[in-house]
């Protein structure tokens, strides 16, 4: 599975060891494209370059991580085709994939710990889309995208 990470100046310390993580699971091609630099750094930029990435096919998903995980969702789920989402626990990650057929996990380094963080990147990973009546409700939510519309 190839996938992208980035992050803004508070996520230094937990995408390092997300990253020592996912170089364990040893099924990972990751590309960094955060900073990793202690200076401040918009979480917008990083979270453009992972959905753009994940939006034109480049590598299969995306993790982002601000200090909460918020801004950085919001920023990435502007890009067309992109399914952001924060999650702070495992649970809700991994339905993220299995029902909301979610393309980027988010979650805020100053919300959750190490240990959580890489327990939500597992159940993120480990899951599938489930498809069936998820995939109709998915498909509503990219036609609002699409259209600004729902035929309903
Ligand atoms: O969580 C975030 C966005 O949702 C950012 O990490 C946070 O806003 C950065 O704040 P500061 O510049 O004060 O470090």
């Amino acid at each position: 599975m190839k996938l992208a990470i980035g992050n803004d100046h508070s996520a230094l310390a937990i995408k390092a060891e997300v990253i020592e993580h996912l170089n364990e699971r040893g099924d990972v091609e990751l590309v960094d494209v955060g900073t990793n630099s202690p200076e401040s750094f918009d979480y917008a930029v990083s979270a453009y370059r992972v959905a753009r990435l994940v939006a034109d096919g480049e590598v299969d998903g995306g993790i982002l991580i601000c200090g909460t995980g918020v801004g950085i969702s919001l920023a990435a789920n502007k890009v067309h085709g992109i399914r952001a989402c924060v999650c702070s626990e495992p649970y809700s990650a991994e339905l993220s994939k299995r029902h909301n057929n979610s393309n980027i996990i988010c979650f805020g380094a100053r919300v959750v710990g190490p240990e959580v963080a890489k327990q939500i990147v597992d159940a993120w990973m480990d899951a599938e889309f489930e498809g069936g009546r998820h995939a109709r409700r998915v498909a509503q939510i990219m036609e609002i995208e699409q259209t600004q519309h729902l035929s309903c």
